[in-house]
């Protein structure tokens, strides 16, 4: 090492393969970088902003937060230069030579050859800084941590191909310059017109000005002034009346908060004066992060407290449920020096919690009239909404309205089915909401319990996401009408059987009591009643389970997960009508026992179930289709 401690570092893995993927497959919209990197310098000034609350100090005179943009055409370069916190070696090394984020390796690995030029992929990801690597073959850039000494400044370089450069160097300036080597077909950028361009398509929302030099000769070419003009419009969105903000710059400043590329579905902006004073901007992303389901995935508003930031990814202010939502919320009334431990406690930010979670879920709602752009929410985040039931009582209802489902109205797997739907197509007598939760798709559509459901023309919901079990144990009731489980308990179809078929079915009930009794016996404890059903129709038996008894898709997750679950024995209803039925009534001795076992096992795999001792109920099977 020289005494100026160079030191050259490889990228990690992640970087590289990121480096690659983005090369490519943002090659037609490289313009993004410029938005990127003034993005960065924005968050950097109000970083500093925020740190300087404390110690002026740390402005080192220098108190007007800005960013500027330079280009020499002779030197094909671009440069962005912000007077914002800075780094030091360490913040550098760490941010601009690895990927913090956890999951990201697998996100990598896991898009296919094709995902990998699809623009909006990587872009859900965020490619923040290296994005400056689309337009250039190098970069170097030279920062200083605000508040130290002069001689603690870095320059790091790169060409992106593997490895970096850091070098200590003597910088005046705190900050951070990021000097942008352009490719050979990029020095398009190197123009004043094509920059102010992209700084007013970008970057007009962002608070921090955005500069560029004018530069002008004396008349004899002697003397040379240069202005700076500041190029965006300076003022921070949220704070401008909505009905100034066009839906462009809406967008625009959408991509700046969340770090997305693409366009989000929709937003709500609001101020609220009273007791509380306080301005949210809202919004719902079109496409999910991929570490949403991630206990580490970022999640949060971005909290302002008088338009000076505070925080990112204050999860705060909205229950986990909505962890999708991204946005804004500046307060007038929260303390500057607010961290996020007072957060949890402070009742003012639970009273906000509870008034942004309701316009979240209006904002949602008013979506869904919309029923594309509904439905592309659903398919991004439907799995996420349908933990509020569990989460949030209060707003059940609201949650509810707001639910889709597959159910056998349309027989296809697409979740499209709202429970107003399903209400305006209930039967004259109908007792509820009818569902069906199984491991798949299929296996819910296909299940026996159906059978008499579409005979009568009945709808049932057809679940089959891991969560769906979980979120019917919470969610009960819909506009006054109970949602049931029709795999549990009695089946009762309320007034929608006749009186003549409910005294048929007693009457039929009756009749193979002896029956019923001999299956029992001959199942011994794996059962703990065998009786008639007329839930089926086509199937000669099926297992139920009682009222309050754990899901199997519950006991399977938990099972999976390596979890006790209590034991549970099953009902087993039969049809009386059914052929084996029959001819298990006519049998005795071995056979009996034999078809009455081979039954009760097909009843648990149609469930989705797993037979205890599959061997046995082989050797039977083929005992009998050998006779
Ligand atoms: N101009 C800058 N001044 C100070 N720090 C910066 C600057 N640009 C980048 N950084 C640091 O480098 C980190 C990585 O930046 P990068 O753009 O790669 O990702 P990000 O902004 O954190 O998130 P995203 O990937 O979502 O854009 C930032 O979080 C910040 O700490």
């Amino acid at each position: 090492m020289t005494s100026a401690q160079e030191q050259t570092l490889g990228f990690q893995t992640e970087v590289k393969q990121l480096l690659h993927l983005m090369i490519n497959s943002l090659y037609s919209n490289r313009e993004i970088f410029l938005r990127e990197l003034i993005s960065n310098s924005a968050d950097a000034c109000d970083k500093l902003r925020y740190r300087a609350l404390e110690s002026d100090a740390l402005y080192e005179g220098d108190p007007e937060l800005r960013v500027e943009i330079e280009f020499d055409h002779d030197a094909r370069t671009v440069t962005i230069r912000d007077n914002g916190i800075g780094m030091n070696r360490e913040d550098v090394i760490a941010n601009l030579g690895t990927i913090a984020r956890s999951g990201t390796a697998e996100f990598l690995k896991q898009m296919s050859g094709e995902q990998q030029k699809d623009a909006r992929l990587i872009g859900q990801f965020g490619v923040g800084f290296y994005s400056g690597f689309i337009v250039a073959d190098e970069v170097v850039v030279r920062t200083r941590l605000a508040g130290t000494a002069q001689d603690q400044g870095v320059e790091w370089r790169s060409k992106g191909e593997g490895e970096f450069t850091i070098v200590d160097i003597e910088r005046a300036a705190h900050g951070t310059e990021i000097v942008l080597h352009l490719k050979e077909d990029a020095l398009e950028f190197a123009d004043e017109h094509r920059l102010k361009g992209l700084v007013r398509k970008y970057s007009d929302h962002i608070e921090v000005p955005v500069r560029m030099p004018t530069v002008q000769e004396s008349e004899d070419d002697t003397e040379v002034t240069v202005t700076w003009e500041t190029v965006n419009e300076a003022q921070a969105l949220w704070v401008r009346p909505r009905t100034e903000v066009t839906d462009d710059e809406y967008k625009a400043f959408y991509k700046h908060v969340a770090h997305d590329f693409s366009d989000p579905l929709t937003w709500s902006h609001n101020k609220v004066e009273g007791k509380l004073e306080y301005t949210s901007l809202l919004y719902v992303p079109s496409r999910a992060p991929f570490d949403l389901y991630q206990r580490e995935g970022a999640r949060g508003l971005k909290l302002y407290v008088q338009r000076v930031f505070i925080i990112d990814d204050a999860e705060q202010f909205l229950p986990l449920y909505l962890r999708f939502v991204k946005g804004v919320v500046d307060s007038n009334d929260l303390s500057l020096n607010v961290s996020r431990e007072i957060l949890q406690q402070d009742p003012q930010v639970e009273k906000m919690k509870g008034a942004l979670t309701k316009r979240a879920l209006d904002m949602l709602s008013k979506l869904s009239k919309d029923s594309d752009a509904y439905q592309n929410f659903w398919n991004q985040f439907g799995g996420v909404l349908k933990e509020g039931p569990a989460e949030d009582h209060s707003n059940r209802e609201k949650i509810g309205g707001l639910l889709r489902f597959a159910s056998t109205h349309t027989d296809t797997s697409a979740q499209n089915q709202s429970l107003a739907d399903y209400v305006s197509r209930m039967k004259e007598g109908q007792q509820g909401i009818y569902y069906i939760i199984a491991d798949s798709f299929n296996a819910a559509r296909h299940s026996p319990h159906l059978e008499i459901f579409r005979k009568k023309g009945i709808e049932v919901l057809l679940l089959s996401d891991r969560i769906d079990e979980w979120l019917m144990t919470h969610f009960t009731e819909f506009d006054g009408k109970s949602l049931i489980d029709i795999t549990r308990g009695d089946l009762d179809l309320g007034d929608i059987d006749s009186e003549e078929e409910k005294q048929a079915q007693q009457e039929s009930a009756k009749a193979k009591e002896g029956l019923a009794e001999r299956f029992r016996e001959a199942l011994g404890d794996q059962v703990q009643e065998v009786r008639v059903t007329h839930r089926l129709t086509e199937s000669p038996a099926c297992v139920v389970l009682p009222e309050n008894e754990m899901g199997y898709q519950m006991r399977r997750l938990m099972e999976a997960a390596g979890q006790p679950v209590p034991e549970v024995k099953p009902i087993l209803e039969f049809n009386p009508d059914h052929a084996l039925v029959a001819r298990l009534e006519s049998s005795e001795g071995e056979a009996f026992t034999d078809l009455a076992h081979v039954l009760f096992d097909q009843a648990v795999i149609a469930e989705g179930g797993q037979l205890d001792d599959p061997a046995a109920y082989v050797r039977r099977l083929n005992a009998m289709l050998a006779h």
